[in-house]
């Protein structure tokens, strides 16, 4: 009999559920968009229903389909969208408000009044993270301070908060786990990443009652069985990590130095920084990478908010492309040093900038700027944004001795030439680039006892294609101080 692990990979826009062989080939997938709502400027939430369904969906499509004729599922990985928040009724499991999305700004102003009592240093040193709306923290206590009587049912023990991976587990088990792992654990801002537990400072800080958390398990651990996940009743979710860190566990950066870069809806580049909670000096952060058999390995982080977006942007609110593969034959038939900058500071800035005000904007436009030059800023600024990270990296004494990247947009040799000349550095595509969900599976694979250790996974890892820099230093300054002038603009 054909023996698989499942990934359940619940992003930001989509769900999907893949099927992976012993050796991390993918035998089957299903993945199902689900409705972004915009309530308000500036805010961002997911129908927890939506997100619900959605994995359902794909898992029951991807078990009848492929699995039917003898084939088993031997265990269950998670990984999911990060810091985005549900509170939801532990009797009934219905979520008292919307999931609050990790994009949504709702909190900025309560983040600047903390941020302007000097707070941010201390609240640093504990969960490595800054004082941001993107972490869950302020989204729980907006929901919290918002939605009627939820404080009260809160403080009874009547409610449960949970990340996406949380929430799911909670269902998927009929409502007997309320689990997290460490990495989802460390996006929250309530996380100690130091003692790996919950800090009580800081939820009295935020006014986070502390029954309302979920127990921190390992990345690779017992997290539950499922019973109401249909043809997966009876199998067990052994693997739990947030999506980056699935997706350099997938990379299999293992030892320290070594990095991953995703280009999916944004872009997050990860740095393995082994037993050592590196503190950035340049405002990159500090977060768990995976823990396993109890020992955390931490990572630098920088988070870019708008990677691929910009070529959804280009291609539905401007319609300058049908297609985001149109982008590559675009761009080879432009010359890199066209002058036009594109920021797309749409939800605000990343790291290393922090600026949650900040907006997108074009400069250099002249009379001849066309289509062409247009959509290579568009993917230029992608890589940019990725030089701004490995500067802040540099300045903080470190340089990747390696960066694999994956996620959508890597489809795009044109972006990985730039990326390798811009950044002055080799960058290797796997064969897989699935490497999210790949992580989660591997980490339900190392519980499971299928793969013995993270020696045997690095062994499973295969270059696609390596691209190495061409350009010259002087051309590769000389782009990138447009690109910083251009910033500083803003
Ligand atoms: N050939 C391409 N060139 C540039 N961008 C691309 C290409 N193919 C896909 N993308 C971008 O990649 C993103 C999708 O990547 P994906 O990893 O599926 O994202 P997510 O998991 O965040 O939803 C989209 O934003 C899309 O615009
Ligand atoms: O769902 P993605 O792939 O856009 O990833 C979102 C990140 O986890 C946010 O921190």
């Amino acid at each position: 009999m054909s023996q698989y692990i499942l990934s359940i990979d619940q992003g930001t826009t989509s769900s999907r559920a893949i099927l992976f062989d012993l050796q991390g080939n993918i035998h089957a997938t299903r993945q199902q968009e689900f409705p972004q709502h915009f309530p308000a400027s500036g805010w961002v939430e997911h129908d927890p229903g939506d997100i619900w369904s959605s994995v359902q969906r794909t898992c029951d499509a991807v078990m009848a389909e492929e699995c039917g004729e003898g084939g088993e599922v031997v265990a269950v990985g998670i990984t999911n969208q990060r810091e985005t928040t549900v509170l939801w009724d532990r009797k009934t499991g219905e979520p008292v408000y919307n999931a609050i999305v990790w994009q949504d700004r709702r909190t900025a102003s309560y983040c600047e009044s903390l941020k302007s009592e000097g707070l941010e240093p201390w609240v640093s040193s504990k969960t490595g993270l800054l004082i941001d709306p993107y972490f869950s923290a302020t989204k729980i206590r907006w929901i919290l301070e918002n939605v009627a009587g939820v404080r009260e049912r809160a403080e009874c023990g009547e409610l449960a908060f949970g990340t996406i991976d949380s929430f799911l587990l909670w269902r998927l088990t009929g409502g007997r786990e309320h689990r997290t792992d460490a990495t989802n654990a460390s996006r929250t801002l309530l996380f100690n990443i130091h003692t790996q537990q919950w800090d009580s400072e800081l939820l009295e800080l935020f006014g986070i009652p502390e029954v309302l958390l979920p127990e921190v398990m390992d990345s690779a651990d017992q997290f539950g069985q499922i019973t109401d996940g249909g043809a997966l009743n009876g199998t067990s979710v052994l693997g739990v990590a947030g999506d980056q860190q699935a997706a350099l566990f997938g990379q299999t950066c293992f030892q320290t130095g070594m990095a991953k870069s995703t280009y999916g809806t944004g872009c997050f580049l990860m740095l393995n920084t082994g037993d050592k909670a590196l503190q950035s000096e340049h405002r990159l952060l500090t977060t768990v990478a995976y823990r396993v058999n109890g020992k955390p390995t931490y990572a630098l982080e920088g988070s870019i908010f708008i990677a691929g977006a910009t070529i959804q942007w280009l291609r539905d609110g401007l319609r300058l492309i049908r297609d985001a593969c149109e982008t590559e034959p675009l761009a080879e038939g432009t010359p890199v040093d066209h002058g036009v900058y594109l920021v797309p500071a749409f939800t605000g800035l990343g790291a290393p900038y922090w600026d949650p005000n900040a907006r997108g904007a074009i400069f250099g436009l002249t009379r001849d700027t066309g289509i062409k030059e247009i959509v290579t800023a568009g993917l230029q600024s992608v890589c940019y944004q990725t030089k701004d990270l490995q500067k802040a990296m540099e300045k903080d004494g470190i340089r990747p001795v390696t960066l694999r990247v994956d996620g959508g947009m890597v489809a795009n040799n044109w972006v990985l030439q730039f990326l390798a000349d811009i950044l002055g550095a080799r960058v290797d595509r796997p064969s897989l680039v699935e490497t999210t969900a790949l992580g989660a599976a591997y980490l339900a694979g190392l519980e499971a006892g299928i793969y013995g250790s993270l020696e045997e996974l690095a062994g499973l890892w295969r270059c696609d294609r390596s691209f190495e820099p061409v350009m010259t230093k002087g051309d590769r300054d000389q782009l990138y101080d447009g690109w910083m002038t251009a910033v500083l603009k803003l």
